[in-house]
């Protein structure tokens, strides 16, 4: 199996459970991992034949950007759902980070793998 991953894709949002988060815009960072077969991409050179990151990390922003959830597991599960209905990726993983959250703490978040993940 071969992966095709956005790293740290920072997008700001409503976040957050008490009143004062949902009157701001907080940063929210996203890592994917997908599950992809790369090697016909590889052998043509060709974007019609490899899994583009750039689309679908546009499409994920735009998603975020007009959501307004309380909790990163909601967000997290929203995410998940979109890119395995809108995308050809059969499995994935992703990292949803929010940072500054906890005094002391870089960030904190979670972490979700769904789908099916492709044998070898
Ligand atoms: N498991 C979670 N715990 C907490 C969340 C969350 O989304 N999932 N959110 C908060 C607050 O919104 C916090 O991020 C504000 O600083 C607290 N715990």
């Amino acid at each position: 199996m071969d992966i095709v991953y956005i790293n740290d894709l920072k997008v700001d949002t409503v976040i957050g459970i008490f009143d004062w988060e949902r009157r701001i815009r907080q940063t929210v960072s996203l890592d994917l991992e997908m599950a992809a077969d790369i090697r016909r991409g590889a052998a043509t050179d060709h974007i019609d034949d490899a899994l583009d990151y750039k689309s679908i990390g546009k499409r994920v922003i735009a998603f975020i950007e007009q959501s307004e959830y309380q909790l990163v597991e909601t967000l997290a599960e929203a995410v998940a759902t979109l890119v395995l209905n809108e995308f050809p990726v059969p499995w994935l993983k992703l990292r949803l980070s929010k940072p500054g959250a906890l005094r002391g703490a870089r960030d904190v978040g979670v972490i979700i793998e769904r789908g099916e993940r492709p044998d070898g």
